[in-house]
This record gives C-alpha cells, sequence and structure tokens, in this order.
C-alpha cells in the first residue's frame, strides 16, 4: 500500500487556528492539485478531528478527472476513510453523503447504536483497536479491499501516528504566506512527539504555487 500525506500550512507550520477555524492557507492552484491527487488514489483519509473542524466532501471535484477514472473501470469517486475511535463523526457530516463510499474506523470502546446510524446512512464500520484506531490494522484492512494507494489529509494527530508507525511513503506541504501561529494550533505532527529515532525525511522537489511553496517529500524507511 502506499500511503501519501497532504497537508496545507501557513508560513509557522500551523494546519489551522488554536480554535480549530478553518482558513484558507492556499489557493486553486493548489486546490486542484490535491484534486488530481485524490483522482489518483483508491481512497482519502481523515481523522475525526478534521471531520469535527472542517466538515469536508473529500471527493474529486474535476468532472474530467472523474470520467477518467470511470473510463480505468474505477470507481468514480475514491472512497473515503474516516478514522473515529469512538464514532464522534456527526450522522449529518458531507463524509456521510451519497456522493462516494465512505469506511469508518471505530475502535472496540466505540457505541454499537452508533454503529448501527453509521450503517444506516451507507457507512461500513470496521472496528480495529481496543481504545483507539490500530492504524496498521486499519490499513490493512484496506488493503483487503482493494485499496492500494491512499492519500491521509490530516489532522494533527492523526498524521502523528501515521508518522510514528511508519506508514507514510511520501509526504507534499504546501506553505502559505501567512502566519496563524498559537502553540495549540494544530502542526503536521501533533500527539505526544516521537520515540527515536524521527522519522526523516529526503527532499524530492519544490514548486511555486499560487502564493506559497509545495515541497515534495519521501519518508525514509529505516
Ligand atoms: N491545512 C490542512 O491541510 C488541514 C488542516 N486540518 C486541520 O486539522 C485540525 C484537526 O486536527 P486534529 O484536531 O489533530 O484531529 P484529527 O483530524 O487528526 O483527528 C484526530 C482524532 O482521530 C481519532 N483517532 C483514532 N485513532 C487514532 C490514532 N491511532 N491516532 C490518532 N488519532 C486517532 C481520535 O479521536 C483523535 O482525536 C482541524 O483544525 C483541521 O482544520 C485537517 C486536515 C488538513
Ligand atoms: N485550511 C486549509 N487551507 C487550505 O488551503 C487547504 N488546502 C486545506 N485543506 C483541507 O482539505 C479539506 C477540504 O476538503 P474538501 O474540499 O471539503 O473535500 C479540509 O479538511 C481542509 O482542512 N485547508
Amino acid at each position: 500500500m502506499e500511503v501519501i500525506v497532504n497537508v496545507a500550512m501557513s508560513a509557522d507550520g500551523k494546519l489551522a487556528t488554536p480554535e480549530r477555524e478553518q482558513i484558507r492557507i492556499s489557493g486553486p492552484e493548489d486546490f486542484d492539485r490535491v484534486d488530481a491527487i485524490r483522482a489518483e488514489v483508491d481512497a482519502v483519509a481523515v481523522g475525526v478531528g478534521t471531520v469535527l473542524a472542517d466538515d469536508p466532501s473529500l471527493t474529486v471535484d474535476d468532472p474530467d478527472r472523474i470520467d477518467e477514472r470511470r473510463a480505468c473501470g474505477e470507481s468514480a469517486q475514491p472512497t473515503r476513510v474516516v478514522v473515529d475511535s469512538r464514532l464522534r463523526t456527526p450522522t449529518d457530516a458531507q463524509v456521510l453523503d451519497d456522493a462516494a463510499d465512505t469506511v469508518v474506523f471505530a475502535s472496540a470502546a466505540a457505541p454499537a447504536d452508533r454503529i448501527a446510524a453509521f450503517e444506516q446512512r451507507g457507512a461500513t464500520v470496521i472496528v480495529r483497536g481496543d481504545s483507539r484506531v490500530d492504524l496498521p490494522a486499519a490499513v490493512d484492512a484496506l488493503g483487503d479491499r482493494g485499496v492500494d494507494a491512499m492519500l491521509i489529509e490530516g489532522g494533527g494527530e492523526l498524521l502523528a501516528s501515521v508518522f510514528a508507525t511508519g506508514l507514510a511513503d511520501r509526504v507534499s506541504t504546501f506553505v502559505g504566506p501567512l502566519l496563524l501561529g498559537g502553540r495549540e494550533a494544530p502542526t503536521l505532527a501533533d500527539g505526544p512527539g516521537f520515540d527515536r529515532p524521527f522519522p526523516e525525511l529526503a527532499l524530492d522537489g519544490i514548486d511555486r504555487l499560487d502564493d506559497g511553496v509545495v515541497l515534495y517529500w519521501s519518508v525514509l524507511k529505516t
């Protein structure tokens, strides 16, 4: 399984405000770049914190890219994936609409009535892990469902676990022309901090886009 991470961050490395307010960091060129990555992968994932803060759609927007997926015999949209230990995703969230298939990973701590409510909305709920979602097991479960490549878009707590478990292969970071500030603001890797050795990256390329830059990284496997 290839795991790609993408985020937009301010020049001081923040993904949003300390209050989790979504701020436009990039612009149309970068949104189009991300739409192209979504169109290339089999699944697009976020943590429940991102669903609660942003209510993202996680779909491909460009009709030509959707047609191209269909022409290749793929589903029109990649599968949407939410990592949500206790199933806190609101049942009217966009990720549970009928625009694409959705898989929600929960832990054994998720209430049974929430599982039923999600399944009623058409989502597939898969339990992996005791109190928190076991990410390597979740990625294996996606592989069993035919997912060969996935994009993980955030937020900071989920991505910290993705890096800590060595799941990420490639990272792209758009760095935009503003400062968001705040020690409680989410970053590319929040959580408790990493055990040594720290995850290491190799810089593969740089592009100027909108009013910022995109940095392309590979994650070194030790
Ligand atoms: N600028 C950007 O590109 C993006 C920004 N964001 C921002 O990130 C913020 C949300 O980030 P966070 O609050 O950190 O939430 P998050 O989206 O990282 O979700 C974290 C939650 O996932 C669940 N989870 C279950 N198993 C887990 C595991 N093994 N490891 C980690 N989490 C696990 C937990 O309930 C945890 O609270 C929002 O403000 C959003 O706007 C999110 C995506 C992209
Ligand atoms: N805050 C912010 N600024 C940008 O410039 C971004 N590109 C993002 N990206 C994240 O992508 C999600 C949007 O998803 P949909 O287009 O609704 O599918 C959302 O979670 C943003 O946090 N964010």
